[in-house]
């Protein structure tokens, strides 16, 4: 009897994550852990379930300072390959280099996602959020360097122009940083493009792949429209989606009236950046995508430009082509921003 409801259980369940996989692709799973810090959030529940259906997760860690174990227990009963675990600090441990929460969560994973800390409200830029999110994001970064340093990070929080290098910095101190296992999570501006496109022009948004170069924050985010074929805007429409893009994040702030930013767009775009990580883990030898990563294709240290992964993270830092005079012009506006971000966040870690 036992034996037969199990196998009911079991078939049913396989079932399940079958269609689950071909809905989210269908790369064999080899064992992968991703861990989310960050998960009890409004990016982090929604990417914990993307990261929980993916065919490529195998264990899945969700940390947060609050609230994991009940994010756990309820994606624990979704039939998908992927074991899940809810984190919580160790009582009195912050900062967490000596927190057994985290150091479960991190222990063996492959890659870290981090959207842990505080989103905007009307008003603000990325850059006011930095006094919060840099201690957030460094203290993690600690907890990575001790307990995973060979992991890849994503890393979500903003200002992600600057928490990306604070991130470098802290790797350094420790003695494991690999500037191709480091990433700023771009992705959200790139399907912002695709989706803006696919509109105007009428056509599925999942055919198009705009390169969207720079940083992440206002006019640092340059979508290289000239380079999407067969897209003719005027030049009203062009200046239009261009900024449209750079201040896509202002929209969302805006119409949640106080209540955070994008959540569900950048769950989506941090499962669809992660996944496409491991695929190039798992051997596909065909993954590029842009991510904001260490980079001397400009005199910016950190630069956002399509990059090929491979089974180490970042294989190439690609170009990203001729760009019109149009593009130029917003190039060498954002120059200056861009510099000093990544500056502060230094200076931040080398007090
Ligand atoms: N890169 C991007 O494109 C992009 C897009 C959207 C939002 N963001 C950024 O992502 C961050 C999170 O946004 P959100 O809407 O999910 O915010 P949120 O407030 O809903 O969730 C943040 C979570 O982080 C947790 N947290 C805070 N400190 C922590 C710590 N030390 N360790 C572990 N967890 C901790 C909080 O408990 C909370 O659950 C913000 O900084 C936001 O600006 C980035
Ligand atoms: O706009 C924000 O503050 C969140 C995020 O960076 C976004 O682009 O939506």
């Amino acid at each position: 009897m036992f034996s037969t409801a199990s196998r009911r259980i079991v078939s049913a369940a396989s079932s399940q994550t079958i269609q689950a996989n071909r809905f989210f692709g269908s790369t064999t799973a080899m064992g992968r852990k991703v861990a989310v810090l960050g998960a009890a959030g409004g990016i982090g529940q929604p990417l914990s379930l993307l990261l929980k259906l993916s065919p490529n997760v195998t264990e899945l860690a969700c940390y947060d300072i609050v609230g994991t174990p009940g994010v756990a227990a309820d994606l624990s009963h979704i039939p998908s390959i992927a074991s899940v675990t809810g984190n919580v600090p160790s009582s009195g441990t912050w900062p967490p280099s000596h927190d057994t929460g985290l150091e479960a969560a991190l222990t063996g994973a492959d890659i870290v996602v981090i959207p842990a800390g505080v989103p905007r409200k009307p008003g603000m830029t990325r850059d006011d959020l930095f006094n919060t999110n840099a201690g957030i994001v460094k203290a993690l970064v600690e907890g990575c360097a001790k307990f995973c340093p060979g992991a890849i990070l994503a890393i979500i929080s903003n200002p992600v122009n600057s928490t990306v290098p604070i991130a470098a910095e802290i790797l350094k101190k420790h003695g494991v940083y690999d500037p191709k296992k480091l990433c700023g999570v771009t992705t959200l501006d790139v399907i912002r493009a695709n989706t803006f496109v696919g509109a105007s022009m009428g056509c599925d948004p999942n055919e198009i792949n705009v390169p969207v170069i720079g940083g992440h924050a206002g006019t640092t985010i340059l979508p290289l429209y000239s380079q999407v074929p067969g897209f003719s805007p005027s030049d009203e429409e062009l200046e239009a989606i261009t900024v449209r893009t750079q201040f896509g994040g202002d929209e969302v702030v805006q119409a949640k009236a106080g209540a955070g930013s994008a959540t569900l767009s950048m769950a989506y775009a941090g499962y669809v950046f992660t996944d496409k990580v491991l695929q190039a883990m798992n051997g596909a030898d065909d993954i590029v995508q842009c991510a904001y990563v260490e980079s001397s294709i400009t005199d910016a240290a950190f630069f956002s430009s399509p990059c090929k992964f491979g089974p180490d993270g970042v294989e190439e830092v690609l170009g990203y082509g001729d760009i019109t005079p149009y593009e130029q012009a917003w190039f060498d506006k954002m120059m200056p921003d861009l510099k000093g971000q990544i500056q502060k966040g230094v200076d931040y870690a080398n007090p």
